[in-house]
């Protein structure tokens, strides 16, 4: 018979502050309600789309600046370390984070409107279809909210980004987070041994999609779509 290993996994005191600190920091950041509410409001065209997005897509790098910043330890690393983190996980978070928030039914029809925007914003199916099949991947996962927070910070804290220098510093973070993870998984789907290895898949599935990003914007670039500044900045984009 298989002996199904019932290893005693025990999240220690100091990984359940790092839980805490990590959901909280997420919680706390939120695109502003003026952002969302003109999502919300105004009217639907092509080019009134793809404003909303661009304008969303920028609330939410400033977003994402603020949580990467709450990460415990990541402060400590390199300067230069961090824009590099910064930079090379941008597309990833920010699709991470569209899927999460696109899986999730809200009660102001948020969801709804945002994906009906991004159908109708002028971008070419051949990224429409990555794109939403990625979002179905993480609904079908019903992660919780501490499994969402830790698994867009272990995507920012990937060590192999380009001009990353103390490659072991990031390493060793991130080896941190994915262990609190691994046991999370194991508590929180015990009926689920491969769950923890489903959601490591989902980030393989996200650099994927982040090469589809670099063609959607030279796409949008050549029908003389503009970005904003930070964008620019953020995604490499002239
Ligand atoms: C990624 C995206 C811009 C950012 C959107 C995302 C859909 C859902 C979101 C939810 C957010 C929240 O509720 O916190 C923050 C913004 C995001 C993450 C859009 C889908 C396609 C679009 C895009 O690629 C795009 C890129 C450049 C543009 O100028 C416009 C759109």
């Amino acid at each position: 018979t298989t002996k199904l290993s019932k290893e005693k996994v025990e999240i220690t005191k100091e990984q359940r502050a790092l839980i805490k600190a990590i959901l909280d920091a997420y919680n706390r950041h939120q695109i502003p309600q003026d952002v969302t509410k003109k999502l919300l409001q105004e009217q639907y065209s092509a080019e009134e789309n793809f404003l909303l997005l661009t304008e969303v897509a920028t609330s939410q790098v400033q977003v994402l600046v603020e949580f990467t910043k709450n990460i415990p330890g990541f402060l400590s690393l390199d300067r230069e370390d961090q824009i590099a983190l910064l930079k090379g996980s941008a597309v990833e978070a920010m699709f991470l984070r569209s899927a999460q928030v696109l899986s999730k039914k809200m009660p102001s029809g948020y969801t709804e409107v945002l994906e009906e925007r991004i159908r109708k914003s002028g971008m070419s199916e051949e990224f429409m279809t990555p794109m939403f099949n990625f979002y179905k991947s993480i609904e079908e996962l019903h992660m919780t909210q501490e499994e969402q927070a830790l698994l867009t910070t272990i995507t920012i804290l990937t060590p192999d980004r380009p001009y990353v220098k103390s490659h072991e510093a990031v390493e060793r973070l991130q080896e941190t987070m994915l262990d609190v993870l691994r046991k999370l998984c194991v508590l929180q789907h015990p009926q689920e041994p491969q769950y923890f290895a489903r959601l490591l898949g989902r980030l393989t599935e996200l650099r994927t999609l982040h090469h589809y990003h670099v063609e959607m914007l030279t796409s949008w670039k050549t029908n003389d779509h503009k970005f904003t500044p930070l964008l620019c900045e953020i995604w490499d984009v002239q």
